[in-house]
């Protein structure tokens, strides 16, 4: 469904546009975070959040089931048995929190336990990115009206002669995560909160996101979409297949690699 994937990109980007509009309002206040029943924080925002995109994925595509992370932590569990949507309506809460604007709101696509088309958006960083047969990626402010063809293609980029550049998690980073940067021949570390990480390779700022800490499907899906459509992968860091619908360990992760390459572990020269 080659065209369906970059109109359905393009409606996810739509949709987080308009969500960004309560994650901003609350971002400008003192709000005070909660804590879940996994003692991961969570705000207002979150929930306004993910009751519009909510809204909003129901009217536009209704027969689709949806995984949503506030949802699912309120005990909301769809049968999936096909294609379904994930929503992560802040990813990158910590950032959200210290007010470095290094948080993203994600839709994505899955079809055959495979992410087909994605979005994220970070809006105090003003900057979206979508992904279906392609990946774009340009400024947006929130509350502004989104324009697929105001965006820009983006790609991945090949291996640079000076070594590759890690991107890894502001808040979960560990040794097991830094040995394995230390052993694919990474000369550059750079940290980064949410799937923003995914976009940074997928503009071809970075080569790899080395993650052995814990997330959740919805941390993952958009922008793993985003960077298969730029030109690179995602695999288990033993390079078998990194692969999605999980409902019987809760869309739990485990371990993985994003690649600035189609195939795991093999730089394009
Ligand atoms: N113990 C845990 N179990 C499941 N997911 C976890 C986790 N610790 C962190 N995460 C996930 O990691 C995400 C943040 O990643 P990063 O540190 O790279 O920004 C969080 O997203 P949320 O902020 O949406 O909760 C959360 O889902
Ligand atoms: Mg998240």
């Amino acid at each position: 469904m080659p065209r369906e994937a970059d109109e359905l990109a393009a409606l996810f980007g739509d949709i987080c546009a308009q969500a960004s509009v309560p994650v901003m309002e609350v971002y400008a206040t003192d709000f005070t975070p909660e804590q879940k029943a996994d003692r991961s924080p969570v705000t207002a925002a979150d929930k306004r959040a993910e009751m519009l995109i909510l809204d909003r994925l129901s009217h536009d595509l209704p027969d689709i089931p949806v995984i949503a992370e506030e949802s699912y932590a309120a005990g909301v569990r769809p049968d999936i048995d096909g294609d379904f949507l994930l929503v992560d309506p802040v990813d990158g809460t910590k950032e959200f929190i210290n007010k470095n604007g290094e948080f993203t709101i994600n839709i994505a696509l899955i079809s055959r336990r495979r992410p087909v088309a994605g979005c994220v958006y970070a809006p105090a960083m003003k900057r979206i990115y979508i992904g279906g047969t392609r990946a774009w990626a340009g400024p947006l402010s929130p509350g502004e009206t989104f324009d697929a063809a105001a965006l820009e293609p983006v790609t991945t980029r090949p291996v640079p002669s000076g070594g590759l550049t890690a991107v890894m998690s502001r808040s979960h980073a560990d040794q097991q995560t830094q040995d394995f940067a230390d052993r694919h021949g990474v000369t550059q570390k750079v940290s980064a909160g949410s799937s923003l990480k995914f976009c940074l390779i997928a503009e071809g700022r970075a080569d790899l996101y080395p993650r052995f800490g814990p997330t959740c499907e919805w941390d993952t899906g958009a922008g793993h979409g985003v960077l298969n459509a730029a030109g690179g992968c995602v695999s288990a860091p033993d390079g078998s297949e990194f692969l999605y619908a999980k409902s019987e360990q809760n869309y739990l992760n485990g371990a993985f690699v994003a690649w600035a390459t189609p195939e795991p572990g093999k730089p394009q020269g």
